[in-house]
């Protein structure tokens, strides 16, 4: 799951031109859609007859030579990879696994705005149905994840967060420091895990969430051994004491800095509200570039507290890789 470097894909120059091969690709539809602006190019691989490479992965992504996008995801049956064979021996419900991978192919346990995006694909491929109201149960890298469908989108049971660093950083508040461009001093960050790594760090009005320059990767001491989602966050003023808001800018492992982070944003919405302390409200608004995502704290059966992602998904375009 370490973050790997852009590799270079099969080339072919041809009176000038560039032309990338995307091999096991060519000839698939795809489609591209987007959650709060984290876009994915989709497609579906019922039998698991693709196999899918970081350099094609890669290819597909780039936002010069291929369709661009922050991720590939593949739906395939459960039955049809290891990873999802797994979760169908102990529950036959689960029929759909989302094969996610980074923008630079590499893998990655979850993803919150993708899960989104996935159902959306299955119900709108006539592969699964799912009336408002009712749930659907699909394997992902992370685990099994109940999904419902909303009015405007879909809401995500994504299981429990939990600290990275175990009771230590519940303790100090913070394991982490981490340093980016455009902030003067290096601040401390709290690694919050949703199935995937995170490293929140809560910034003060005044440091101007906008003045974080995040073209190059933020420093995380210590460093991850899978490297970690940067996310940077600032409190908003807002009257309903019921509701915690916030405003988050990510950088995602495996990305670059995009436009919302599913994951990111329970992780954000997880640390304030430590934070905040016991006072700190259940549900959350987390304002991103890509639009507003909403994270509730819910007590689980299994007494556990999980965490409810819920916001829309676009679908933006279909194609014919060729
Ligand atoms: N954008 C996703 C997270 C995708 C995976 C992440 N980059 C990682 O490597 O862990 C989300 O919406 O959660």
């Amino acid at each position: 799951m370490r973050p790997r470097k852009l590799t270079a894909v099969t080339e072919t120059v041809d009176r000038g031109v560039k032309t990338v091969d995307w091999r096991e690709l060519v000839n698939h539809e795809v489609v591209k859609a987007h959650g709060t602006g984290n876009d994915f190019v989709v497609f579906t691989d019922e039998y698991g007859e693709v196999s899918l490479t970081a350099d094609t992965v890669a290819a597909v992504c780039d936002r010069h030579m291929g369709l661009g996008a922050d991720g590939v995801i593949r739906a395939v049956r459960t039955t049809e990879l290891p990873e999802g064979r797994k979760l169908f021996d102990q529950d036959p419900s689960v029929e759909w696994f989302m094969d996610y991978r980074n923008a630079d192919g590499s893998i990655a346990q979850m993803c919150g705005n993708g899960v989104r995006v996935f159902v959306d694909h299955l119900v709108r491929e006539g592969l699964v149905e799912l009336p408002q109201g009712s749930q659907l149960r699909i394997g992902t890298r992370a685990g099994v994840r109940s999904v419902a469908r909303t009015d405007g989108g879909y809401a995500v049971d994504m299981g429990p967060w939990s600290f990275m660093a175990g009771e230590d950083a519940r303790e100090k508040g913070s394991d982490a420091v981490v340093t980016t461009d455009g902030l003067n001093v290096p601040r401390p960050g709290l690694s919050i895990s949703m199935g995937n790594p995170h490293t929140v760090v809560a910034l003060s009005e005044e440091d101007k969430l906008d003045q974080l320059d995040l073209r190059r990767a933020p420093s995380v001491s210590p460093e991850p051994e899978d490297g970690t989602n940067v996310e940077f966050v600032v409190p908003v003023d807002h009257d309903d004491v019921e509701v915690g808001r916030i405003h988050m800018r990510v950088f995602e492992r495996g990305v670059g800095e995009t436009h919302s982070c599913g994951t990111g944003a329970c992780a954000a919405a997880a640390a304030t509200r430590f934070w905040g302390g016991v006072d700190a409200p259940d549900r959350w608004l987390v304002e991103v570039p890509g639009g507003v995502l909403s994270v509730t704290f819910v007590p689980a059966t299994d007494g556990t507290e999980h965490v409810v992602l819920a916001g829309p998904t676009r679908v933006v375009a279909r194609a014919i890789l060729v």
